[in-house]
């Protein structure tokens, strides 16, 4: 794991303010129900007796590395992590599923996974997430791995995560920690990092450990035990944590004026580009879908236009032309993952709002990806949340070189606004383009003027904000037959020859 990995710096900085760990002393209601549960624990009668009597491995889901140098380097930063699923519904294959993208997440944030496991459930237990008797054999198997942290396939709830740690004695952390590390992994610019240090502190904030009830009610539960520490820190540290919790409240509430701050700063940017006339087309998608790649695809090979006057654009905006020349803006976008951290969620609302805000979506969805219905129907909940269903969206179906032909077939057939495509071997991406072009919402007014070769700007500006039909040198300036936005046929509105007839004016 490399240093500014917060996965592991998150439980290390909290450790200095608190040796004893990450301890809720607010009891959750999950906790309350913990004492019925045990006695009354029938975890998954209904099903095979196979699948309840152990807990499913999941093959296939080491990274373990071959070079042995390299293991040994690897070892040294990285976190050694088991994963572990609780199945409820769905198919095995669907759990297998999940587990796979915990496991690609959890390498993402920089862990080694060395083991997963899954445990069939009508749900999760309310107090260790996993039966009771399968968190033993959880124990083995970290023992029997060398595991340092268990990584589970859901959000825990506070009391969850203590009484789980505490039967496996390593760091438990959930699917929302994780994401929430990639996030800060990955965030680069000020207002992502800011966003995301909020939502971590905020997933935080309940986490704390301390030493209040929920230690009683261990001891009382006996058996597992208490995790180190000592109860002489009792007194004291339900005082500290108060103290870290009151500072972690303050510095929270500087960091939403800043980022509120930091908003109207994005906005004014955004009107500007809106000033510009330039449609914004947002390259939305799944994690890993290959939207940066289709950006690059889209925008690398010679399209991308140098332009001063968008050298303050974020890093993630390019600017594009289509086939027929006309200009638009591709934003990249933050990938989504299901079960997206809802504090994350909020967090990025407002990053999200660039596409409520593009005149085009292009989904990205991974063609070779065992489940990309699925994938798309995540995404689709998303766009709904940030109230962009009324843009317009083109289905990208990517990574077609890799896919197998029935599934593309299939999703062609479901979609009927989608095109198959590889950012990786440019096939399709012509098509795409010419897509493109005509899926943007055309120049609104037609208008056929004779533009004296003093105002040669307003032909340049055609050419850049509209769509230029035809163009022609005469001795008297540039007979300029074109379509472009109300404001520019308003500046251009003394050179008209003929008057642009009615019907012209398309919507
Ligand atoms: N085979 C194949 N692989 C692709 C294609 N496009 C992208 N990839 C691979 O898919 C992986 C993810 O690509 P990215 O472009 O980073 O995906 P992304 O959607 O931007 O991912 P996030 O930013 O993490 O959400 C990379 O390993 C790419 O090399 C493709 O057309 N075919
Ligand atoms: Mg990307």
């Amino acid at each position: 794991m490399t240093s500014s990995s917060s996965f592991s710096q998150d439980a290390q900085s909290l450790a200095h303010t608190h040796p004893d760990g990450l301890r809720a002393d607010a009891l959750m209601e999950e906790d309350v129900a913990w004492s019925h549960e045990i006695d009354t624990e029938r975890d998954g009668e209904q099903y095979d007796r196979s699948e309840r009597a152990a807990l499913r491995r999941v093959a296939g889901l080491s990274t373990e590395l071959e070079d042995v140098t390299e293991v040994e380097y690897r070892q040294l930063r990285l976190e050694r992590v088991v994963l572990v699923g609780v199945w409820t519904s769905g198919t095995a294959q669907d759990a297998e599923n999940s587990l796979a993208e915990l496991a690609a997440l959890a390498e993402t944030a920089g862990a080694l996974v060395l083991d997963g496991v899954i445990q069939r459930r009508d749900k999760p237990d309310a107090a260790t997430y996993i039966g009771s008797g399968k968190a033993q054999e959880l124990r083995d198997i970290v023992i029997e791995t060398g595991a340092d942290t268990v990584v589970c396939d859901g959000e825990l709830s506070p009391g969850q995560l203590i009484h789980l740690e505490d039967v496996v004695k390593v760091k438990v952390v959930d699917r929302t920690a994780l994401i929430l590390d990639i996030f800060a992994q990955h965030a680069k610019s000020r207002e992502g990092k800011a966003q995301v240090a909020l939502a971590q502190m905020q997933y935080m904030l309940p986490r704390l450990r301390g030493w209040g009830q929920s230690l009683s009610r261990q001891m009382g539960g006996g058996g597992s035990g208490s995790a180190g520490g000592g109860m002489a820190t009792r007194g004291p540290g339900e005082t500290k944590i108060e103290t870290d919790r009151r500072r972690i409240r303050e510095k929270m509430a500087k960091m939403r004026r800043e980022i509120a701050e930091m908003k109207t700063g994005r906005e004014v940017k955004r009107q500007e580009r809106r000033r510009n006339k330039v449609p914004p087309v947002a390259i939305a998608g799944y994690t890993n879908a290959g939207k940066s790649s289709l950006l690059n695809r889209l925008t690398g090979a010679g399209v991308l236009v140098e332009n001063a006057l968008f050298a303050t654009l974020d890093p993630t905006v390019r600017r594009a032309e289509t086939p027929s020349g006309r200009l638009y803006t591709l934003a990249d976008t933050v990938g989504f993952v299901r079960h997206l951290p809802h504090h994350l969620v909020e967090a990025f609302r407002s990053t999200m709002e660039e596409v409520a805000d593009s005149d085009l979506i292009l989904h990205v969805v991974d063609g070779s990806h065992p489940a990309p219905e699925e994938q798309l129907a995540a995404v689709r909940e998303v766009i709904r949340d940030v109230g962009a269903t009324q843009v317009p969206e083109i289905v990208v179906i990517n990574k077609a070189d890799a896919a197998d032909p029935l599934v593309l077939q299939r999703l062609l057939r479901m979609e009927k606004h989608a095109i198959a495509v590889s950012a990786r071997t440019g096939e399709g991406i012509e098509e795409l383009l010419e897509l493109i072009d005509t899926e943007l919402p055309r120049p609104e007014v037609e208008i056929e003027a004779l533009v004296p070769y003093t105002r040669g700007k307003l032909v340049a500006r055609a050419h850049t904000e509209g769509e230029v039909i035809s163009e022609e040198h005469t001795a008297e300036g540039t007979l300029l037959k074109a379509r472009v936005h109300g404001e520019l046929a308003a500046e251009l509105t003394p050179y008209v020859a003929v008057p642009a007839p009615a019907a012209a004016v398309v919507a």
